[in-house]
C-alpha cells in the first residue's frame, strides 16, 4: 500500500503584514497560490519505516525527527510510516516548500487511511503556511496563516521562478521588519486577464521585501533580471524570500524568460510553471 502526492509551490502573490499577536507571530493578510513545480511525497505503511530524501534539492536537508514529513506523520499517528521526499524546491527559500511536504504527507496518509482530512486550522502546529498548502488552491490567507478564504477565480497565467541560491530565515527577516500595521489587501475587482491580475497586483505590495532584501542585497537583482524579460507582466518576492516571481500571461513567452534568466545565472534556480486554478 502505497501513494505519491504532489507538494506544489506556494506563491503570495502579494503579502501585507498588518500586524502582530502577543506572542510575537505576524498577523498577515496574502493571496497565495500554488504553482505547477513542486516536491513530491510517497508514503507506504507496507515497508521498513523512516525517511529517504533525493531530488536536485535533496542535499542539506536532513532525514531527522524535524523534518516535517515526520512531524507530519506523526501529527496523523503514523510515525511508523515510510516516506521518500523528492525535493525539487530550494530550502527556506519564501514557496513553502517543508510547509507543502507537509501538507502533501497529510493528504497521501488520508489517503491511504481511506479517511477524510483534518481541518486545515488544526494543521497550523506544523507551520503558519501549512494549512494553505493542505487546501492547495488560490486564497485570501489572514491570521498568521490560519484563516482562510476562496477568492473568486483567477485568470490563467504563468509564473516564473528564481531564487538566488541564498537561503533566508524567515524569522530574521520578520524581526528585521520596520513596520507592523499596514493596510491589508485592497478590495479584489474581477480579474478577468492575466494583465489584469499584474495590474491589481501593482496595487499590493510584499511588506517582508525590504528586509528581506537588506539582509539578501541580490533580491534586487534577481528582480531586476526578471523584469528585464519580454512579457513579464509584474516581479515580485514570494514570503520571506529570497525567491522572486514573474507574472507572464503565456506559457512558452514564460518558458523563454526562464530559459535566458538560468544561462546568464548559472548558480540560480529558475523554473517555469502555471498558477495551478
Ligand atoms: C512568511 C510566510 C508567508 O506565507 O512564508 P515563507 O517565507 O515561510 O514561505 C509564512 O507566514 C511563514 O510560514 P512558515 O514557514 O510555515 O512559518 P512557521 O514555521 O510557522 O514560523 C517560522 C517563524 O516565522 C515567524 N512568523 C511566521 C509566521 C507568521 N505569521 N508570523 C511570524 O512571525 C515566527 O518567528 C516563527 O517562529
Ligand atoms: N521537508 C522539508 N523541506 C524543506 N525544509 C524543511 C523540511 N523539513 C524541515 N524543514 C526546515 O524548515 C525550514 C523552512 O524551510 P522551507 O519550508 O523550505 O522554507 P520557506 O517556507 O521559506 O520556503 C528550513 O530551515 C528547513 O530546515
Amino acid at each position: 500500500m502505497a501513494t505519491e502526492e504532489f507538494a506544489p509551490a506556494k506563491i503570495n502573490l502579494a503579502l501585507h503584514v498588518t500586524g502582530r499577536r502577543a506572542d510575537g507571530y505576524h498577523l498577515l493578510d496574502s493571496l497565495v497560490v500554488f504553482a505547477g513545480v513542486g516536491d513530491s511525497v510517497r508514503v507506504a505503511f507496507d515497508a521498513e519505516p523512516g525517511l529517504t530524501i533525493d531530488g536536485p534539492m535533496g542535499n542539506g536537508l536532513a532525514a531527522s525527527d524535524d523534518n516535517l514529513v515526520l512531524r507530519a506523520a506523526r501529527f496523523l499517528g503514523e510515525e511508523n510510516s515510510a516516506i521518500t521526499l523528492t525535493k525539487r524546491l530550494p530550502v527556506a527559500s519564501g514557496i513553502g516548500g517543508g510547509s507543502a511536504d507537509a501538507a502533501a504527507t497529510l493528504r497521501a496518509i488520508c489517503r491511504l487511511r481511506g479517511g477524510t482530512l483534518p481541518d486545515p486550522a488544526t494543521t497550523a502546529v506544523l507551520g503558519a503556511d501549512v494549512p494553505a498548502c493542505l487546501i492547495g488552491k488560490p486564497l485570501r490567507m489572514r491570521g498568521i496563516g490560519e484563516v482562510l478564504d476562496a477568492v473568486p477565480a483567477l485568470p490563467p497565467a504563468h509564473l516564473v521562478l528564481v531564487n538566488p541560491g541564498v537561503s533566508v530565515s524567515t524569522p530574521d527577516v520578520f524581526r528585521a521588519l520596520e513596520r507592523r500595521d499596514n493596510p491589508g489587501l485592497p478590495p479584489m475587482p474581477a480579474l478577468k486577464t492575466a494583465a489584469d491580475l499584474a495590474g491589481y497586483l501593482s496595487t499590493c505590495r510584499n511588506d517582508l521585501e525590504p528586509a528581506a532584501r537588506k539582509l539578501i542585497p541580490s533580491i534586487g537583482a534577481v528582480l531586476a533580471a526578471l523584469e528585464a524579460r519580454p512579457g513579464c507582466l509584474l516581479a515580485r518576492m514570494s514570503g520571506s524570500g529570497a525567491t522572486c516571481f514573474g507574472l507572464f500571461a503565456e506559457g512558452l513567452t514564460a518558458t523563454a524568460a526562464a530559459a535566458a534568466i538560468e544561462q546568464a545565472h548559472p548558480g540560480w534556480w529558475v523554473a517555469a510553471a502555471p498558477i495551478l486554478s
